[in-house]
């Protein structure tokens, strides 16, 4: 298939494009590079504009003979969904709004689109399904469960085939080390100690330690990304023969504290990090772990890198030498 990845030059963006191309499909990335990488686009030509340049995007979908869209492009900082709701109600929303009615305007019909954990708010329990309730606690959730309702409806009125794949905590990078995640500023827990670990001068605390959890702190369902990028290979297939817009729930089902990621940290990198402890960090819910049987049932999605240690292990092949 012709493939747009829109935000392919991002940190998960990227790793799809690699899966696509390994797995024989053509890649077309779309992406203005707000935070994404030029050095990031290796599969595939780059159409660098943002998703709200119809006429390029348009032209793009033409002139590459575009099957699908994969849809990675957004504003993902919580914290500063809180401040400037607008921002990302503009390009999580509005954006991807401009992106669907080109494609509509094409005659493109298949869109996975990357949601997020997010989407559900405090979780009412440990496991997480997509049974679960969706109340969204910042802009940023509310921005990705609005486009989820857009896809819903769209889904009806004009036959799109669309999946939402909600991630847990995306992590690790492929292991070839050529690409990986560089966010500034980065706020996500294993790059900033890996980072640390590598001689950055980044301050990291651990956000708290009286949550009720087995050692107090939070506890996380970390996905590798590659693991990810094989989940929408997935859903692509799924989509192309089940019409209807579908949501699946993407994490391994079980969660590390964050003792438990620094331990693994410690652990490949051989020496302690001394990491202090500092207050919570508002808006974290103790326990966020995915039930993902969904996604393994219906997708057949099993993901292969489960353990910590490959994910701490793959990110740290990675920072020790970032390209970008
Ligand atoms: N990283 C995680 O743990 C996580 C968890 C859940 C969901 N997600 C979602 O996954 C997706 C990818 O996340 P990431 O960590 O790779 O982010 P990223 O910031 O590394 O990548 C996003 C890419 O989109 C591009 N982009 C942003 N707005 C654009 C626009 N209007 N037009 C064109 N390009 C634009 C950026 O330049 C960047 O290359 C996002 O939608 C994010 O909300 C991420
Ligand atoms: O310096 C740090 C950074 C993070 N943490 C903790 O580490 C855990 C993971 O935090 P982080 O890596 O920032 O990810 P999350 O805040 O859990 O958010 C990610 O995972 C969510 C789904 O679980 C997605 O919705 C978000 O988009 C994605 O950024 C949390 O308990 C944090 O409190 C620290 O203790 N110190």
């Amino acid at each position: 298939m012709n493939v747009l990845v829109a935000g392919g030059a991002g940190y998960i963006g990227s790793h799809m494009c690699k899966r696509l191309a390994e797995a024989g499909h053509r890649v077309v990335v779309l992406d203005n590079l707000s935070t994404g990488h030029r050095a990031a686009v290796q599969w595939g030509e780059l159409v660098q504009a943002s998703l709200g340049d119809t006429a390029v995007v348009k032209d793009a979908l033409k002139r590459y003979q575009i099957d699908a869209v994969m849809h990675f492009a957004a504003s993902s900082l919580v914290g500063e969904s809180m401040k400037d709701p607008y921002r990302y109600y503009e390009n999580n929303v509005i954006a991807t709004l401009h992106l669907l009615q080109a494609m509509k305007d094409v005659g493109i019909d298949r869109f996975v689109f990357s949601s997020t954990a997010a989407v559900f708010g405090e979780p009412e329990r440990d496991l997480i399904d997509e049974a679960h309730s969706c109340t969204p606690i910042n802009p940023y959730g509310n921005s990705k469960l609005a486009v989820e309702l857009i896809l819903d409806d769209a889904a009806r009125a004009y036959g799109l085939k669309a999946t939402a794949l909600r991630y847990f905590n995306a992590a690790g990078a492929c292991s070839s080390g050529v690409i990986g995640e560089s966010h500034s500023p980065e706020t996500h827990l294993i790059p900033k100690i890996l980072r640390r670990a590598a001689g950055e001068s980044i301050e990291v605390r651990v956000f708290g330690n009286d949550y009720k959890t087995r050692d107090g702190t939070c506890i996380r369902d970390y996905v590798h990304v590659c693991d990810l990028a094989d989940a929408h290979l997935h859903a692509l297939d799924y989509i192309s023969a089940q019409p209807g817009f579908h949501r699946f729930n993407l994490g391994n089902g079980a969660g590390y504290t964050v003792l438990e990621v620094l331990n693994a940290a410690e652990a490949i990198i051989g020496r302690p990090l001394a990491i202090p402890y500092g207050p919570r960090r508002a808006g974290d819910p103790a326990i966020l772990v995915a039930s993902s049987e969904k996604a393994r049932r219906v997708l057949g999605w099993k993901p292969q890198r489960a353990d910590i240690r490959q994910i701490v292990g793959d990110a740290w092949a990675w920072h020790q030498a970032p390209a970008y």
